[in-house]
């Protein structure tokens, strides 16, 4: 059997069976999520973290290139109760170590007591503890990744969806799920996908309908060129966001965001929006959190189970920020209706700026 090692902060090392040979470090978090391990494998916001399935079994379904998110896989090492072939196979094609007969409950018990934490992983035939013990002592917190949108974006503008006739949407990529691409695409949209630090001049250059801040890995407070594009153009032009997007619109915006604990990754995450009351079961992958939202932003969806906020509108600008993935992949496609509020709100922004005929 291939030995394999996982060091947690506090020096705490768990044994498993190694199933991908390798050494890794990173910040230990994990997903109640029983399906969708092929997309949240392939989610960029997983860069710079080990991901632990607390489902028992990965892999029963294979693993299918169409339901990527990426091109890669983020998680620097994968832990899980039981992998399938299929899955380990993929994950030693990508050089991914991976974990598994692992005690889960455990993982996941110790993260939920001591929060998110740093890790080391090494798995192989002549590793040791003290192999995990080294990479766990070179592991920085998530915070410390302060340039992490370079590891994720594109390094040039690309567009996708030339001939569709609908809005214009300027994505900034900081680590963009293909997912929230194709759901603006399948609504006639034209996406631009901008580097995670475009500046004013790359945005103007595609003159969009909606600046749109995507998803993506590591503390928000980081994204400063992302935060100040928020703040050129919101005067003037729709703002949306989704989840590291929502976080971003608040920093620019006036508010605060803050680390939580073991913050929130899976498909069932309930949540209330304030006005209608509806509740919809949300997928998630975060682990900061708008604190205060600020006087330019209002809190109306909420999380059911401990009220953090889910979606914020703008109090006098157009903007719409979603905590939660409405793209919804993998999990409930309960909240694909917020890709047509944001282009609605593009269109009607783009009707007013068309002078009126006399
Ligand atoms: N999925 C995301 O966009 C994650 C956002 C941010 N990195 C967080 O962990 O909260």
């Amino acid at each position: 059997m291939t030995a394999a090692y996982v060091a947690l902060e506090g020096g705490h090392v768990l044994e498993g069976r190694g199933r991908v040979s390798g050494t890794a470090r990173g910040e230990l978090v994990f997903t109640t999520a029983y399906t969708g391990y092929e997309e949240s494998l392939t989610d960029p916001s997983y860069e710079e973290q080990v991901l632990t399935f607390s489902y028992p079994l990965i892999g029963n379904y294979g693993v299918r290139e169409e339901r990527f998110e990426d091109d890669r896989v983020h998680p620097r090492a994968v832990l899980a109760k039981e992998l399938t072939e299929d899955v380990a196979d993929w994950l030693a094609d990508e050089g991914v170590p991976a974990i598994d007969h692992l005690d889960t409950r455990e993982v996941v018990t110790d993260i939920r007591d001591e929060g998110a934490m740093k890790c080391g992983i090494a798995v192989g035939e002549d590793v040791t503890e003290e192999d995990a013990l080294e990479q766990l002592e070179a592991c920085k917190a998530m915070s410390e990744h302060t340039d992490i949108g370079a590891q994720v974006s594109v390094d040039e503008p690309v567009a996708h969806g030339a001939d569709n006739d609908g809005v214009d949407v300027a994505l900034v990529d900081c680590g963009a799920k293909g997912s929230i691409v194709d759901s603006l695409l399948e609504r006639d949209a034209t996406v631009h996908v901008l580097p995670y630090d475009a500046d004013e001049a790359d945005v103007e250059a595609v003159d969009p309908d909606v600046l749109f801040i995507s998803n993506g890995p590591g503390d928000p407070a980081n994204y400063e060129d992302a935060i100040s594009l928020v703040q050129t153009f919101v005067e003037d032009r729709p703002v949306a966001g989704i989840c590291l997007g929502q976080q971003i619109v608040a920093e620019a915006l006036g508010g605060t965001t803050e680390k939580m604990t073991f913050g929130h990754r899976g498909v069932n995450q309930p949540v209330i929006d304030l006005e209608s009351g509806r509740v919809v079961m949300t997928t998630q992958n975060h682990g900061y959190t708008v604190d205060e939202p600020g006087e330019h932003l209002e809190v109306t969806q909420v999380n059911v189970n401990d009220d953090t906020p889910e979606g914020l509108d703008g109090v006098e600008y157009d903007v719409i920020t979603r905590q939660y993935h409405p793209e919804a992949n993998p999990g409930p496609k309960d909240t694909l209706d917020f890709f047509d509020d944001v282009l609605a709100m593009a269109d009607d922004q783009s009707q007013e700026a068309v002078p009126a005929d006399d």
